[in-house]
């Protein structure tokens, strides 16, 4: 499988990438514990922005609801609250942006663990432009869950409990591996939707600000 990705990787470029320049691309990713709002929050960026959202999560129920050869052991990992291997979920997301006119990207609920953010890198050959971080209490992403009510596998009491070990071992390693970076934009998502989308657009206004005015083919507002 990774053959198979790595045979298209060209065609998905963004500007921190070393190839291929002339096919850039803007990549936002958004990240946060379960229930912090990410999807929430993406779903107006890309009404507002003009971002196309790609939801690691949607992406892979995609392949349950499809009926594919992976659906069962995808189905199967989410109702335990784990992570699909990297390939599967690169291989969707790659699929997703080839597919796709837009050269803005905003990618919500991935990567989530040192292999995924590997594979971002080595596969993909993605960097992100910024990456948002949806910051909020245990306490307020259980409430949000158990009252989401879209009927999900994963919204129950004991999964909620294997994501959240999930997020806070393996995916705030990554948020500290980005803000290392220089590339964090940490919002309190503790507040509600509005007054987060507020916070949200000041910080694409400051990416906005702070890109090259000159040679910009695909600005962040
Ligand atoms: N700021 C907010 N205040 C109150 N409720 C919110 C807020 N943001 C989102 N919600 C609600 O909380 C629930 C979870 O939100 P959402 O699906 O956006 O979270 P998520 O981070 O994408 O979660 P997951 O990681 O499970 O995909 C939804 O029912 C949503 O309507
Ligand atoms: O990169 C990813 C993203 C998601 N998963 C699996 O899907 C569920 C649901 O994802 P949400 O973003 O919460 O909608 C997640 O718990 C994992 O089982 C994944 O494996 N890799
Ligand atoms: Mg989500």
């Amino acid at each position: 499988m990774e053959n198979i990705a790595r045979d298209d990787t060209a065609k998905v470029q963004n500007k921190d990438s070393k190839a291929n320049s002339s096919n850039q691309c803007k990549i936002v990713y958004a990240l946060g514990g379960p229930g912090s709002g990410k999807s929430t929050q993406c779903s107006k960026i890309a009404a507002h922005l003009g971002f196309c959202h790609l939801s690691a999560g949607d992406l892979l129920q995609a392949e349950v609801d499809s009926g594919s050869d992976w659906g069962k052991m995808i189905q199967d990992s989410k109702k335990e609250g784990k992570l699909v291997p990297s390939e599967i979920i690169v291989k969707l997301l790659q699929k997703a942006m080839q597919g796709s006119q837009n050269k803005k990207f905003l990618i919500d609920g991935f990567p989530r663990n040192e292999e995924n953010l590997a594979a971002a890198e080595n596969i993909l050959k993605i960097e992100p432009d910024a990456v948002l971080f949806f910051d909020c209490s245990e306490e307020e992403m259980i409430r949000r869950l158990l009252n989401r009510n879209q009927g999900r596998v994963d919204d129950n009491i004991d999964t909620i409990k294997k994501r959240l070990k999930v997020y806070f071992d393996s995916t705030l390693p990554v948020i500290n591996y980005y803000s290392s970076k220089g590339k964090i934009r940490k919002i309190d998502a503790q507040r509600p939707i509005e007054e987060v989308f507020d916070s949200v657009k000041g910080v694409f206004s400051e990416l906005k600000a702070a890109e090259p005015s000159t040679n910009c083919e695909h600005p962040f507002t």
